[in-house]
Formats: C-alpha cells, structure tokens, sequence
C-alpha cells in the first residue's frame, strides 16, 4: 500500500463523495460475504441430499447477486464524481499558485513539463484516490475480520491464511522504495519529453530556419528511448511485486484448502464449516487481488506527486500581504525612489539607486541602451519582483500595500510577447473586459490603429487568430494586444517594447496615437526606437541600472550624453550593442 502525503491531502477535498464511495464498496465486499456463506449452506445441503429449502437459498443467492450489481453501478458512480471533485478542485488551486507565482516563475519551469503535471499528473491523482484509496481502506479492514471468522471455524486455516496475507500485504513493502524511485524516474522522463515535444511544436519555424529539424528530432527519439527505458525499469520492479503478491494469494489459497480438507477428513469441522472454509478462504485474498489491479490505476498519481507539491508549495517571489484596493478615481503619480535590484545569482545591480517621478496622467518612455534595466524597472512596477532597498510608490502608496490582484487590475501591461489566444478577435479583445459593448471593442481597435485591418477580414471582428494568434502579422499581433490593454480601461499603462513589431512609420504613428488615446492615464514607455517616444511627456534615460538624465526630447538632445548618443546613432539601442 502506498500512501502519498499530497494525495492523501488531495482526497481530503473530497472528503464525502469518497466517503459514500467507500462505505458503498464495503457494501459490495458484504455481499460477496454473503454470497459465500449462502453458497457454503447450499453446497452443504446438496451434500446432505437435503434438497427442499434450495429454491428459497438459490433465489437469496441471486437477489444477493442482482443487489451487488446495483451496489457495483452506484458505488463506481460516486468514485467517478470523488475523482473528479478532487481533479477540479486540484487543478484550481494549481492553476491559482501558478497564477500567483508569475511570471518570473513560470518562466523558470518548462512549459511543458508544467502542462503534463496539471493534465496527466492529475488525472493520475484521479484514478489514486477514486479507486485505489477506496480499495486500500477495505483491504485494510476485511481480511483481518474473515480471519477471525477463519480462526473461530478452524484455526490452524486461520494461520496458514495469516501467513499468506501477511506476505501479500507486507512483502511487496520492501519493494516500495524502489518502485517509488523507479516511478519518479519514469515521471521525470516523461515530462521531459512532454516539454521537448512542446517547445519543438512551439518553436518549428525557428528550427525550420536554422536547418536545425534533424537534430531536434534526434534529441527527442533519445528522449523517448529514454522513456521506454525509464517505463521498462518500472514494470520490472512492479512484475515482481505483483507476482509476490500472486504467490501469496495462490498459496495461501491452496493452503488453507489443505487444511480443509484435513479437517473434513479428521472430522474437526462439519460439511457447512468445510465449505464456509474454502469461501472464506477465497474471499479473503479478494480484497488484495482488486487492490493489485487498482494499483496500476492510481501508480501515475503517486509518481507525479511529488511534481504536484512542488508546484503547490512553490514559494511566489513577492509575497500578497498588501490589503489596500488600487482603484484610482484618476490617474496616479508613479514614484521610484532610490530603487536598488540584483537578480538572482547577477553579480550587478540592475537597477542601482533609480529615482524619477511619472506624472500622474502623462506619458514617460524610459530609454536607454540594452541591459540598462528597462525590463526590470517595469517588473518592479508590478511586483514581479520587490526592490531590495527603496520605494516604488502609486499614487503615493508603495506598491507592497496594494493587493497585488487590485493592483495587477490598475495597471494595463502591452509587452512584446503579449499573448493571443485561439479564439475570435472580439473573444481576444473582450479578455480584457468581458461586458465591453461592441462599440467599445471598436473605439480601443481605432486607437491601436487596428480596426481597418480588421473589418477588411472577411470575417471582420469574429476572425478566428489561431493559435498565439498564428493567422495574423507580427504588427498585427500587438496592434490587437495594444487594443485589448486600452479597452482594460486601466488608470496605468505600460508598453514594454510593445510596437517593435510594427514598421518605423507605423510604430510612431501608433504610439502618437496610444499618447492620444491614453490622455488621462499615467503612461510608461518602453519603447525600440526613440522615434516613437518623441512626443513622450517625460523621456527618463537609464544607463548601467542608473537615471542618466530626465527630460523631454529636445532637452535631452540638447544636453549631450546618452540620450544624444542613442539618438545620433538613430539605429535601436539593442543593435549598438550587438554591433
Ligand atoms: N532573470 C535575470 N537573472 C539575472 N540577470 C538578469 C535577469 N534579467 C535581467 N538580468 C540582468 O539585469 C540587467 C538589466 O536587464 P533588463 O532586462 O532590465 O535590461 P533592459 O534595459 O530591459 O534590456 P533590453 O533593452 O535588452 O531588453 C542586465 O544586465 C541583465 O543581464
């Protein structure tokens, strides 16, 4: 019996339905109980020649079997909602902690590993508690209790079948190390392959490009022999505990059929005992044979479970103690005040000593050249991450005292990999907020100079993007985003990089426009070419994790240094470095 803290704390969520699910098989096992002793007393009669009370015992036996059969029906009918109850409510609180972790920490994992974690490692928890934990609980209970029925009919059958539960129960135990370890290894491989398999779909034209389909098709045949290596070693381990378990049953079936028989023959037992005997005897291996076969059902909810408490316990990178609801009435003042951040294991700040203000309700690009620490500035805007010294304060609140759920809702993020859903454009749009009326979709559309390009589909706004939103252009693809983050109607906007995708004309005419279509609203800019933040209200330039200067664009270029610079070479600031 192998028992798992996680799944047994994942069966605790459905406490009832596995409860009913479990009193209804000790219904069933009764009946098999009871279907031995009516058998027992029929067999006895027949070899008694008494033949007038049959009928009745042989009606009896079939209303026994007929119940069971309805018992059977209801009881696996409650497991299944058991099952899923507990898949429900599982993946909830999954998909919850990953919602809560972020991105940093999504980020960190595989994707793919994560996806057959939450869909295959939860349907195995299914099958573990629905059906094994059931069956483990009844044989827990129910050879122990026949044995003493054994043991009060005949007791050296008692011992011989003691003997043999015993080594069925506890002899396949010195293997459960082994067959634990041995599952770990299989379910390590397995979602090794599962993220392989994903990011090789996911990044097919890349490696299409980069004449690289060969080798990566190479890499996962290994992966897969891997697999079956890992699924191999497995099965070995579980065969011999299995057959153990069969020696056990068969022996100790046809050991206390011996002693039956002895006893028949010496006269210790009547013919109804001798024949409750054998019954019993088999009835009480029945609980362990249904346990065998359950095993193999739940054994994938024991391998993931370690991956399920990893993933449930996972520590977020900020924590959510802020009580305070960030609504805004108007848009708010956005401080960083000497901001100090290291990544994990960097050995430089990336932010060192950031101090500027955006204006409440106007717009501010941060420029500067690659590695400077625009991303970072912005994620501690968000709290994906909290500073290590110094303030970041909204609406002169620090952003720690917000929920960070309110907050999220306050701040409306376009970044270069906003992600499009597989669904129409309206349903895409609508993300944002669910009851926006059609005219509203349109107007955030017209503002993200998107909507002409929609109504040309044939389709117009019911245009179904495709996956990541396969079917559109890169420029269209974040000119939808942008619109989906204007129609949040959040007091803050952010976009990070978010027009890089669209040509130099576009991207500037698009972030006039944005500037426009976000009056009122307090606006930071990440932007790839300084043309598009021209306009910007306050243009803040960063340099080695430090403010450089702060200023508008003619300011800034009339003063020199990095910003002038940026400008001059009038190319991205990512391609300066790269050069
Ligand atoms: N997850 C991370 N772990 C360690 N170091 C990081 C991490 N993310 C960023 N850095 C480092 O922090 C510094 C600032 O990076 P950041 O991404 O904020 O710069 P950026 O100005 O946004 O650059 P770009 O314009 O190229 O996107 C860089 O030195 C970078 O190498």
């Amino acid at each position: 019996m192998m028992l798992h803290p996680e799944l047994l704390r994942a069966a605790r969520t459905a406490r009832r339905p596995l409860g009913l699910a479990t009193v209804l098989l000790a219904a069933v096992t009764l009946t098999h109980l009871a279907q031995a002793v009516l058998l027992a007393v029929v067999l006895s009669r027949i070899a008694h020649g008494d033949t007038a009370a049959l009928a009745p015992l042989l009606l009896a036996v079939l209303a026994v079997v007929l119940i069971r059969a309805a018992l059977g029906r209801a009881q696996r009918l409650t497991a299944v909602t058991a099952g899923a109850t507990v898949r429900i409510r599982l993946r909830d609180t999954l998909l919850a902690r990953l919602g809560g972790l972020g991105p940093t920490a999504i980020t960190g994992a595989r994707a793919g590993a994560v996806r057959a974690t939450l869909v295959d490692g939860v349907e195995g928890v299914d099958a573990y508690v629905s059906r094994y934990l059931p069956q483990a609980l009844i044989t827990a209970a129910v050879p122990p209790l026949l044995l003493v029925a054994v043991a009060l009919i005949e007791p050296y059958a008692a011992l011989a079948l003691a003997l043999a539960l015993v080594l069925a129960l506890f002899g396949p135990r010195w293997w459960d190390r082994l067959l634990a370890r041995r599952g770990k290894e299989h379910w390590d491989s397995y979602e090794a392959l599962a993220a392989d398999y994903l990011e090789a779909l996911q990044g097919m034209a890349t490696l299409r490009a980069a004449g690289a389909v060969g080798r990566v098709r190479e890499r996962l045949e290994k992966r897969s022999a891997a697999l079956h290596r890992a699924t191999v070693a497995k099965l070995r381990v579980s065969l011999v505990d299995t057959g153990l378990t069969d020696l056990a049953v068969q022996g100790g079936t046809a050991a206390a059929v011996l002693v039956a028989c002895s006893s028949a023959a010496t006269g210790r037992t009547a013919a109804t005992g001798t024949y409750l005997l054998l019954m019993l005897a088999s009835e009480c291996f029945r609980p362990i044979r249904d346990l065998s076969r359950e095993w193999h059902a739940g054994y994938l909810g024991v391998s993931a479970a370690d991956g399920i408490a990893a993933l449930r316990t996972a520590e977020p990178a900020v924590t959510d103690r802020g009580t305070v609801d960030a609504r805004w009435d108007t848009a708010p003042e956005i401080r960083f005040l000497n901001v100090h951040f290291t990544h994990p294991g960097a050995d430089r700040p990336a932010l060192d000593g950031v101090t500027f203000t955006a204006p409440a309700g106007r717009t501010t690009a941060i420029v500067g050249p690659s590695g400077a620490g625009k991303s970072t500035l912005l994620s501690l805007l968000l709290r994906q991450r909290d500073p290590d010294r110094g303030r970041v304060t909204i609406a002169g609140t620090a952003t720690a005292a917000y929920s960070l759920a309110s907050l999220r809702r306050g701040i409306a993020v376009v970044s270069q990999e906003t992600y499009l859903f597989h669904a129409t454009i309206a349903e895409n749009l609508r993300i944002a907020r669910p009851a926006a009326t059609d005219g509203q979709l349109r107007a955030a559309a017209r503002s993200a100079g998107i909507h002409q390009e929609i109504t040309a589909f044939p389709q117009g706004y019911d245009t179904l993007v495709g996956e990541r939103g396969a079917t559109l252009s890169g420029g269209q693809r974040q000119r939808l985003a942008l619109a989906r983050a204007l129609l949040a109607d959040a007091p803050v906007l952010i976009l990070d990089e978010a027009t890089s995708a669209v040509d130099e004309r576009g991207e500037a005419r698009i972030v006039r426009e944005l500037v426009a279509a976000s009056r009122g609203r307090t606006c930071l800019v990440v932007a790839h070419r300084l043309d598009a933040v021209r306009h910007a209200d306050h243009i803040v330039v960063l340099d080695g994790g430090r403010v450089e200067a702060f200023g508008d664009h003619s300011g800034l270029l009339a003063a020199g240094g990095v910003y002038a610079s940026l400008v001059a070479a009038g190319r991205p600031a990512q391609e300066d470095h790269a050069a």
